[in-house]
């Protein structure tokens, strides 16, 4: 089968496609702040939404790997007038469908419902800020867990991977 062409839909994210790489600092009022590695991959099968997969690993000071952290999965869905629907489903129980825009090349997220199996820790809210600047893939995010309303969890900077 030939490469099929990105859908004319995916436009305005399509600058999030192929595979990021980098860094980040994580934190909670509940945990001890860490280093971590991520990488990102957004693919497309021609029709009008991102597959998406992110890995991260805690780092040591070295900036060598000890384990694997937080993974995620899902589908990044672009609408009409600039606004993202995304689907993500993570290990730990908990599954979220974000809603937002794209302004140039900055993409604000919210969660518009959250549901969780019964062993998943408490978590109501997320908020994600992705945004490319000079060239690198930059994130931040904000999370309603344990107690604690939007406070942040992580920011990563990821460069992209040829
Ligand atoms: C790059 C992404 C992320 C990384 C590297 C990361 C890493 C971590 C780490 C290391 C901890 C503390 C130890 C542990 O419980 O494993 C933690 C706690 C937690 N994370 Fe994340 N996380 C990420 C994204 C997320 C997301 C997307 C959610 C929610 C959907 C989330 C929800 C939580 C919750 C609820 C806790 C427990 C806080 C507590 O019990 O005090 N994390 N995270």
């Amino acid at each position: 089968m030939d490469e099929p062409e990105v859908h004319p839909n995916l436009e305005p994210i399509a600058f999030l496609l192929g595979r990021w790489e980098g860094a980040g600092v994580g934190g909670y009022p509940t945990i001890e702040s860490f280093n971590f590695g991520q990488e990102i991959e957004f693919g497309h099968n021609g029709k009008p939404f991102l597959t998406y997969v992110s890995r991260t690993w805690l780092l040591d000071e070295d900036g060598n790997r000890v384990r694997p952290l937080a993974t995620e999965s899902g589908y990044w869905r672009p609408q009409p007038e600039r606004q993202v629907e995304v689907v993500l489903s993570h290990p730990t129980g908990i599954v979220e469908i974000y809603i937002g825009e794209v302004v140039f090349n900055k993409i604000e997220l919210r969660t518009d419902v959250v549901a969780r199996t019964a062993s998943a820790k408490e978590y109501t809210a997320g908020h994600r800020l992705y945004g490319l600047v000079n060239g690198n893939l930059m994130w931040a995010y904000e999370m309603a867990a344990v107690g604690h309303p939007l406070t942040d969890h992580m920011s990563a900077e990821l460069k992209k991977v040829a």
